[in-house]
């Protein structure tokens, strides 16, 4: 009878985030980095569908890196990454959307429906979901001036239109969204990941942007997780290179995002079995969230 009691108190705690958080709307990016094993993939699919069937909209946006990467080199094709973004030519392009767009996009949206749920597997052409521009990056050279390093047909945001999103909502549809943009003429763009969950987070205005990765959170300099930064503080962080490396496009995500009008984000181990419920239903939260209120601090 105890453990039935214990069972209760923990369906007990959640009572006030099932409150609060009925009919909002959850950007959740599932990162290539957390899809890693067959257990993992199932739990994340059931939180998915438990999320929704208790009347949260969510909406996920996936990466797949080491796939592209992986498929890349079975074809021949050595990956090259500047700034964290991958130099994309006409043939990478072809992998990334092959890669994601098919294979991963499709997993993702069957192991959702596996357990119950209504995926929709869509790209950033889909509706003209996600208008996009080629991404220049600018490097100083010891000139003194800067040079543009061309990486290819990576792209960045330059608008989303979320109808699509909306109808699929209105009808009960969980989106999956490949990261991948249109372009003026039609063409293909392979965008972060990061950046794309940012940017439809912002144009829902979601409640919570919540990225999976490979670590426990942000570390501070001794290693430990910070469980909760102020979006002020993120600077800093950066400046003094506590953050470096694949946490900066997050941190950037999240930040924006923030400003976007998101109220909260998160940065969460996918490792971890139903990460997303620990993170959603419990007091103490998993990972790191990266605030920008001054209610939310
Ligand atoms: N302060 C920090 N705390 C945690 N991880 C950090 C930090 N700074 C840099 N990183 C790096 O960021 C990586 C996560 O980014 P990335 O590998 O691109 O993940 P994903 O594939 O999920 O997008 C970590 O594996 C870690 O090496
Ligand atoms: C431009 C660019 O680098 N795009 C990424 C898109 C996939 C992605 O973001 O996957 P993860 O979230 O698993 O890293 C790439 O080609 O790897």
């Amino acid at each position: 009878m105890k453990k039935l009691i214990e069972k209760a108190n923990i369906l007990i705690e959640a009572l006030p985030y099932i409150r609060n958080f009925y009919g909002k709307t959850f950007v959740i990016k599932y990162g290539g980095a957390a899809q890693i094993e067959e257990d993992l993939k199932d739990s994340f699919a059931q939180d998915i569908v438990l999320l929704n069937f208790i009347g949260i909209k969510p909406i996920i946006v996936h990466g797949g890196g080491p796939k592209i990467s992986a498929t890349m080199k079975k074809m021949g094709k050595e990956p090259v990454f500047i700034h964290g973004q991958r130099i994309t030519d006409r043939e990478t392009m072809d992998i990334v959307e092959m890669v994601l767009g098919g294979l991963i996009n499709k997993e993702i949206v069957a192991l959702i429906n596996n357990h119950g749920g209504k995926a929709v597997g869509l790209s950033g052409k889909d509706g003209g979901l996600i208008k996009a521009k080629k991404k220049v990056i600018k490097k100083a050279t010891n000139r003194g001036d800067e040079e543009i390093i061309d990486i290819g047909l990576v792209g960045e945001v330059e608008s989303v239109d979320p109808e699509i999103l909306n109808s699929l909502q209105r009808d009960s549809f969980i989106p999956v969204i490949s990261p991948i943009g249109v372009g003026s003429k039609g063409e293909a763009f392979n965008i972060n990941a990061d950046y794309v969950a940012s940017a439809i987070a912002s144009a829902l205005k979601a409640e919570k942007l919540i990225l999976l990765t490979d670590v426990p959170g942000i570390k501070d300099k001794n290693d430990n997780v910070m469980s909760s930064i102020h979006k002020k503080d993120i600077k800093k962080l950066i400046d003094d290179s506590t953050i470096s490396g694949g946490m900066l496009p997050k941190v950037q995500a999240c930040t924006c995002a923030l400003d976007g009008g998101v109220k909260k984000t998160h940065i969460v181990d996918g490792r971890i079995s139903h990460c997303l419920l620990l993170e959603i239903f419990t007091k103490e939260g998993i990972g790191t969230e990266i605030v920008g209120s001054c209610l939310s601090t």
